[in-house]
């Protein structure tokens, strides 16, 4: 079966000339939580740019047979209007009939832990509970493919824990689960990895268990800490 996101020999340069990107190659195979890690620069958000279009590549080839949701690290930047029903209507496709939006939203906010939550506005919402907003603004738009940034790098604990048995639901459920590719640095979470690879100098590395690269890269993690 073709996969469902892949790269062949992809390379990026900013017009400043630095390559993100160098002849990278990877694919997704299946739905699922798949996770990168790498240091500072090493072309992860280059990558997820690439990913949902807001960036072409220079050489290669990009194929993404889902629909991309960035999901960014800090939700305040991507969360626009005062309520959470009235942010999520934004999200909607413009061909969903009025009959249809608030059941939609609903459902969206309910898959994220929020439900009820329509009329709420949203600078009374948690750090934890804004990045679910925003997880489920990615629903709302059918969106099949998340692409999250970092996307704990701001919470504590309990809501990183959160978040992440939120996006571990969403891809694992019987009916259409859903792709997810995770940025971190927090090594721990690649415990809860389907699959995760080490970005290093503008490429991918091969997929192995989560649990595995976090025993290899702790030590260096200890010797630059
Ligand atoms: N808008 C930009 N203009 C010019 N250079 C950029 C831009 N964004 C990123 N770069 C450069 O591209 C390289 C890869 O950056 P990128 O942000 O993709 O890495 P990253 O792995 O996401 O890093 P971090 O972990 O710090 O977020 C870096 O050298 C960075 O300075």
């Amino acid at each position: 079966m073709a996969p469902l996101l892949s790269f062949e020999q992809v390379s990026f340069i900013w017009p400043c000339g630095t390559k993100a990107l160098d002849q990278c190659s990877f694919s997704i195979p299946e739905p699922g939580l798949w996770m990168l890690v790498g240091s500072n620069g090493s072309g992860k958000s280059t990558l997820a740019k690439l990913i949902s279009g807001l960036l072409q590549p220079e050489h290669g080839q990009v194929t993404c047979m889902l629909k991309p949701a960035l999901v960014f690290q800090n939700p305040d930047h991507q969360l626009l209007l005062p309520s959470c029903g009235s942010d999520l209507l934004l999200n909607l496709p413009s061909d969903i009939p009025i009959k249809q939006r608030q059941q939609r939203i609903g459902d969206s906010l309910e898959q994220v832990g929020l439900a009820a939550m329509e009329s709420r506005p949203i600078h009374t919402l948690s750090g934890g509970q804004k990045q679910r907003l925003a997880i489920a603004g990615a629903l709302a738009s059918e969106a099949t493919l998340l692409l999250l940034d970092e996307p704990t790098a701001l919470l504590d604990p309990a809501s990183q824990q959160r978040i992440l048995a939120t996006v571990q639901q969403l891809c694992h459920r019987s009916h259409a689960p859903l792709t997810a590719l995770w940025v971190t640095h927090r090594l721990e979470e690649l415990d809860h990895a389907d699959g995760a690879a080490r970005m290093e100098n503008g490429r991918v590395g091969a997929w192995q268990s989560g649990h595995l690269l976090r025993q290899n890269l702790q030590p260096l993690a200890g010797r630059r800490g």
